[in-house]
């Protein structure tokens, strides 16, 4: 059994009153249940967060992490010390981060076993453009981005798999329901291929435009776990409504 897992990516959103008014909404709203929640502030907001949630069913992530634990890297911060501040997730190799800081896939792989290495949970994002599915080559991306990431590593157990196609990503386009199960499908079999011990046990989740309209019937897919959100994580009713679909 898989048990769901829905995380809020909150992108570079956030000032310290409305991340504690966001926080305070979710936490009057979720309990320990079937679905595991987490939200991913910016770093600043990852200390607000931690003391806000401390003792909640509310996990707390960051929004990425260097691929060392220490050393002459300004501007940037260590898998250690996100562990160090409690938290317990990271995402990784997400789109935006790809394309706006030209992550390569062996950065994100290097990212990955430094994470691990610190302690926290790794949500690793992959996805094709419109351009690549247009072009019929989604799954090779994808296929390309899994293997960049994972072979020739120790692969965790823990690790969580999000699917973002970055076409549906801040949109309004949603992958459909048929779409997103197709690639989770497709990855869960890369996953076994790569070297994953049991890829039926790993949890894919599924991230754009994921809105309280359209969860559930993207929950209902068989490989569908949970969801990465962004723009409805935003808003605590949104997402606790996307939290209770997951259930
Ligand atoms: O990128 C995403 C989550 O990581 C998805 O963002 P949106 O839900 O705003 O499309």
């Amino acid at each position: 059994m898989r048990r769901p897992l829905v995380a809020g990516n909150w992108k570079m959103h956030g000032s310290r009153e409305s991340v504690r008014e966001l926080l305070q909404g979710l936490l009057d709203g979720v309990s320990e249940g079937p679905t595991e929640v987490a939200v991913c502030p910016t770093f600043v907001h990852l200390a607000q967060a931690l003391e806000a949630c401390d003792g909640s069913a509310l996990a707390v992530g960051a929004q990425d992490c260097s691929h060392l634990q220490s050393g002459a890297c300004t501007g940037d911060i260590a898998p250690a010390m996100l562990a160090d501040l409690g938290c317990d997730w990271v995402i990784l190799g997400h789109s935006e981060r790809r394309a706006f800081h030209a992550e390569s896939d062996e950065l994100i792989s290097s990212k990955l076993v430094a994470a691990v290495e610190a302690g926290l949970k790794p949500i690793l994002c992959v996805g094709e453009t419109r351009e690549q599915r247009e072009a019929g080559d989604a799954e090779t991306v994808v296929a390309g981005q899994l293997r960049g990431a994972l072979q020739g590593i120790e692969i965790p157990a823990n690790l969580v798999v999000a699917y973002e196609p970055v076409w549906a990503i801040g949109t309004g386009l949603t992958a459909t329901p048929e779409q997103a199960q197709a690639m989770h499908g497709f990855i869960r079999g890369e996953l076994a291929a790569v070297g994953v011990a049991d890829a039926s046990q790993t949890r894919l989740l599924y991230g754009g435009s994921v809105k309280p309209g359209n969860a559930a019937e993207l929950f209902a897919q068989p490989d569908i776990d949970g969801a990465l959100v962004g723009g409805a994580a935003l808003v605590a009713a949104d997402f606790l409504a996307i939290v209770a679909a997951a259930a």
